[in-house]
């Protein structure tokens, strides 16, 4: 059970947040199936990344890490061998569903398994689709893991999604890189691009047109890369909402990425009237500032479907600067929530309710009457398990007027390991 006072003083000073998770999963990734070393610096080194790591220790590939620093001897995708026990997935459907693809076209059989919350989330949504490129994939009859990538020699194919995914996606990218000739991959709508702009930085050709159509020439020669791993702005987001709902807060966080796709945070900050500033910096990667916040009086916002995914594990956050709006604000078209670590509609609706909000549940998203203050009904939040949940709530509990208590909170390990001690750092530990 963690103790979480008041920020009486607001947050002030500058950090430097982890490394960002998805980009993370994606370097160990490349940097397995490519030829030669691949170093990564500012590697996060969470929970769900170390899935990643051990999933390809596992799989015969040598990986040395020190601290945020990673090597990677990478040996091709032939260079991969059977694991003797099942992958453990830990907590991440990245890992997962990422791994379905690159395993699709192996010429071995291997076992995937997840925790408690991972066995619940679909997978039909890879597995389908990966068929489609001659990938076999046998799941549970609920369509969830305990999974088994039957490794088999994979086709071309094109194929428009039904599901806006970066993580279905990137399977598919995947799959296409060991077909027998070129790929097109037709999004829904544009998710994250992250393996996109990270495998033509290793040597591929792929290519993106109207933001959502992907071609993917099979068979490139990856070669091993440095990759310098940008902070996660899905964990600076926590600290941004922070520094606006707080009162007496200005802070900076330094070196986020930037990337449009991963954005949608600040233009919902921007748009609700948060006094926040950007200084770009000079980068050959991904797009990557420094941001300023300030407290600021919050103007509702309404968000449908189309700016879910550049926002879409921000949701909780944008639900509690709704709540400090001074009006109402009404999020639709967000039904990934229900599929993520726990439904996040109802844990972000049942966490805010203890603190008094008033919330209402919909199929797709919800609704929300903002206040400047809060009348706490249950003092007891919870993660419910899930890392973005209990982030949530530690920002949420600095604006209470007492002391609150979370039980689970060693879930937030998932994607920000030091949280509360950066949380310390910018509230001066009260
Ligand atoms: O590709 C990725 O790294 C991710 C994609 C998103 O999931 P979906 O692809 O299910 O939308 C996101 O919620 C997740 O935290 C990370
Ligand atoms: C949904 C998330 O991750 P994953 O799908 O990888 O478990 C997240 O980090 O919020």
């Amino acid at each position: 059970m963690k103790r979480l006072l008041p920020a009486k003083n607001g947050l002030h000073g500058t950090l430097i947040v982890p490394g960002d998770k998805s980009i993370s999963h994606r370097a160990i990734m490349l940097g397995a199936i490519s030829h030669g070393d691949t170093t990564i610096h500012h590697f996060l080194d969470g929970e769900d990344c170390r899935s990643t790591m051990q999933a390809f220790r596992d799989l015969g590939i040598k990986i040395e890490q020190a601290g945020t620093d990673v090597l990677i001897h990478g040996q091709g995708f032939d260079g991969l061998t059977q694991p003797v026990n099942p992958l453990d997935m830990g907590n991440s459907g990245t890992t997962t569903r990422l791994m379905m693809g690159i395993l699709a076209g192996t010429d071995f059989t291997t076992a995937l398994i997840g925790d408690s919350s991972l066995q619940k989330r679909p997978m039909k949504r890879v597995s389908q689709p990966l068929s489609v490129f001659g990938g076999k994939v046998e799941l549970t009859q609920n369509g969830t893991l305990p999974a088994k990538v039957i490794g088999h020699p994979l086709h071309h194919a094109e194929y428009q999604m039904t599901v806006a995914s970066a993580q279905v996606k990137s399977a598919l990218i995947f799959a296409a890189l060991q077909a027998d000739g070129v790929s097109t991959i037709i999004e829904k709508l544009p998710t994250r691009n992250h393996t996109e702009i990270m495998l033509q930085q290793f040597g591929a050709e792929i290519m993106t047109r109207d933001n959502r159509i992907i071609s993917v020439v099979p068979h490139p020669h990856l070669t091993g890369q440095v990759v310098e791993v940008p902070g996660d702005i899905s964990s600076a987001a926590f600290f941004l909402v922070a520094g606006t709902i707080v009162p007496n807060s200005e802070i900076t966080l330094q070196r986020v990425n930037l990337n449009p796709t991963r954005t949608g945070i600040i233009q919902v900050l921007l748009k609700m009237g948060a006094d926040l500033s950007i200084e770009e910096l000079p980068t050959k990667g991904e797009p990557l500032g420094n941001i300023t916040v300030k407290t600021s009086k919050l103007r509702p916002i309404n968000i449908g479907a189309e700016m879910i995914p550049s926002l879409i594990d921000e949701l909780p956050l944008v639900a509690l600067l709704a709540a400090c709006a001074n009006g109402r604000s009404v999020i639709t078209g967000a039904e990934e929530l229900r599929v993520k670590e726990t439904d996040r509609i109802k844990t972000v609706v049942e966490e805010l309710r203890k603190l008094g909000v008033h919330v209402e549940e919909l199929p797709d998203g919800m609704i929300i009457d903002g206040q400047p203050t809060w009348q706490v009904r249950n003092p007891q939040l919870a993660s419910c398990g899930d890392h973005r949940i209990g982030m949530m709530g530690a920002i949420a509990a600095l604006k209470a007027s007492d002391e609150l208590t979370m039980t689970n909170e060693e879930a937030i390990n998932i994607s920000y390991p030091d949280f509360f001690t950066d949380l310390g750092t910018l509230t001066g530990g009260n």
